[in-house]
């Protein structure tokens, strides 16, 4: 899978949900004002961290993971699964899924993640954009602080908005399912130097 669409993607989601979600854009240039930008303030900062996984939670970049093969033959819930099979583990479904995830699943709602000890390290299993157990992403230390900062970057620096003045609420959300679940159709904002 490797690390060059899973973050493009991932950043390209993440801009397509703040420049629909003016408030949390607004929340998290907030946060950004004043600092200096590096690696370990990015990393520190709750409402960008909170940004990134509610990101990853609503557009996984690996919505299926990687495929499977089942060592032994196992019995998950009612379902028996042979020796051999191929497993794909629908990551994507799971993230939203309202029986774990109660308050409105589907919208992007940053503010879930303040507060919850939910993280992507693997241990919580409603929430795996990088997998779980000894096949697990290794880059998520380099993709969670390349994705904080760069988009740390470009919120901080400048204001985006839509060519022609269109409305955000009709931005086109489709997905183009593949390896990695990229936007259908390319996002494409202008951006405006700004002076914080
Ligand atoms: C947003 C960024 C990324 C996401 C969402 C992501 C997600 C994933 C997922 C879901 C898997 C499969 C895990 C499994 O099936 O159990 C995986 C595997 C892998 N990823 Fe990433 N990844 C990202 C970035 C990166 C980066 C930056 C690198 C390297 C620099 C990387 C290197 C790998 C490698 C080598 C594997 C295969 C591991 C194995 O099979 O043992 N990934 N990634």
């Amino acid at each position: 899978m490797a690390g060059t669409d899973t973050n493009t993607t991932a950043i390209e989601w993440a801009m397509t949900e703040l420049i629909r979600n003016k408030g949390a854009m607004n929340k998290l240039r907030e946060e950004l004002k004043k600092l200096p930008l590096d690696e370990c303030v990015v990393s520190r900062l709750p409402y960008l961290n909170a940004i990134v996984k509610e990101t990853l939670r609503l557009h996984p970049p690996g919505p299926l993971m990687l495929p499977h093969r089942a060592s032994e033959t196992c019995k998950v819930m009612n379902f028996t699964v042979p020796k051999g099979a191929k497993i794909l583990v629908n990551v994507w479904a799971i993230k939203r899924d309202p029986t774990v995830w109660e308050d409105d699943p589907t919208s992007f709602k940053p503010e879930r993640f303040i507060g919850s000890k939910v993280d992507f390290r693997g241990h919580d299993f409603e929430f795996l954009p990088f997998g779980a157990g000894r096949r697990m992403c290794p880059g998520v230390p380099l993709a969670t602080r390349q994705i904080s900062l760069i988009l740390a970057a470009i919120v901080r620096n400048f204001d985006w908005c839509l060519p022609d003045g269109k409305d955000p609420a009709e931005l086109d959300m489709n997905e183009k399912f593949g390896f990695t679940l990229q936007k259908e159709l390319p996002l494409l904002l202008v951006p405006n130097r700004c002076s914080l």
